[in-house]
């Protein structure tokens, strides 16, 4: 067939996308995103005791860790180049109560954690949650009464303990609870004592997801948990209010804002991105890592391109990072592909 006149060509007008794919080259000319090492946020687990490493059952290749084992775990990812870290503790359940009283202990586990960090690994950011479920008997977010989570009251206990968190030389807060108003105390508080550089990064959308299964059972509030949490975060079938609770949080003084489960909320990280322009984080949580490790353990996907493909899509979806129990293998793939 002639190559100027056949049919392709007069559909296509001679335009033809598959010249810039022609080769590994030209495809790395026209690459629009990339992942780097300096996308990624570590969270890790965290529990009381030395010399801890306790494999999760139902996420493979994440273990809780001591203290002591946690520090070590955040030379690695400092030495990785990973810029931060985010922790979550599994406290003695007979610490936990009603109200979560222990999230205002200055020597609680997450703390600790924040202090040993600190001191082995300085340059290594620390995120830390300030959600009380690790701490409440009911594993829900906030103080229950009669019932009801109630709103207020949890947020005057978040905004003391993420004062106390600061203490410990937590670099950013990272309220997870979805409580109304607690971006605007946070930052209050925090200013109040001094912490003018602790930044926030507001879970400004977090969706009353079946992704985080895996992570109650990390944290140990799985089998705790009566009920459910759709009483404060958000109807995964509602993109225009998540958009609006962001705003307030935006208007209330967060510096960064995050997008929580992330694969199944990318449309979610566009509009923020687009509607605020502030840095926007995605949280791959617990039961999307799970996905791709069983399937891969099944030997019917490949881990690890179907890994970096989730971890790229973020970027491309506007994220300016991920955190992701990924983080480590990412960053020694991205190291030594
Ligand atoms: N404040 C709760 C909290 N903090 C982190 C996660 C989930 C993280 C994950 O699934 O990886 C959750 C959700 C929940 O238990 O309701």
């Amino acid at each position: 067939m002639n190559g100027s006149t056949n049919l392709v060509d007069r559909i296509t007008g001679h335009r033809r996308m598959r010249r810039n794919r022609k080769a590994d080259w030209t495809r790395r000319l026209v690459q629009e995103n990339r992942l780097t090492v300096d996308d990624l946020i570590w969270p890790i687990f965290i529990v009381p005791g030395n010399g801890i490493v306790d494999p999760i059952e139902a996420m493979p290749g994440v273990n809780r860790m001591s203290v002591d084992k946690a520090v070590e775990a955040a030379k690695e990812a400092a030495d990785l180049g990973i810029p931060a870290i985010a922790t979550f503790p599994n406290i003695d359940v007979a610490l936990r109560d009603e109200t979560g009283s222990h999230s205002l202990a200055p020597d609680n586990l997450i703390n600790q954690a924040t202090r040993a960090i600190k001191k082995a690994v300085p340059h290594i950011g620390v995120i830390t949650d300030v959600a009380l479920d690790p701490f409440t008997s009911h594993g829900h977010d906030g103080i229950l009464r009669d019932g009801e989570i109630v709103n207020d009251e949890t947020v005057e206990a978040i905004a003391r303990a993420a004062v106390i968190q600061a203490n410990a030389g937590s670099d950013i807060i990272a309220p997870s609870d979805m409580m109304d108003g607690r971006i605007g105390a946070i930052r209050e508080a925090l200013d109040a004592s001094g912490h003018q550089t602790v930044g926030i990064m507001s879970y400004a959308t977090k969706f009353a997801s079946a992704f985080y299964g895996p992570y109650r059972e990390a944290i140990g509030t799985g089998g705790l948990l009566k009920g459910d949490k759709k009483t404060y975060y958000i109807d995964p079938a509602n993109g225009t209010e998540a958009i609006r609770d962001a705003a307030l949080d935006v208007e209330e003084g967060a510096d960064m804002l995050m997008v929580k489960p992330g694969l199944a909320y990318l449309d979610i990280c566009w509009r923020m991105k687009e509607a605020f322009g502030l840095p926007v984080f995605a949280y791959q949580v617990s039961g999307e890592y799970t996905q791709v490790k069983a399937a891969a353990a099944n030997g019917w996907i490949d881990g690890e391109r179907v890994m970096l493909e989730t971890l790229l899509a973020f970027k491309r979806a506007g994220c300016d990072g991920i955190l992701t129990y990924f983080a480590v293998e990412a960053a020694k793939l991205l190291q030594n592909p």
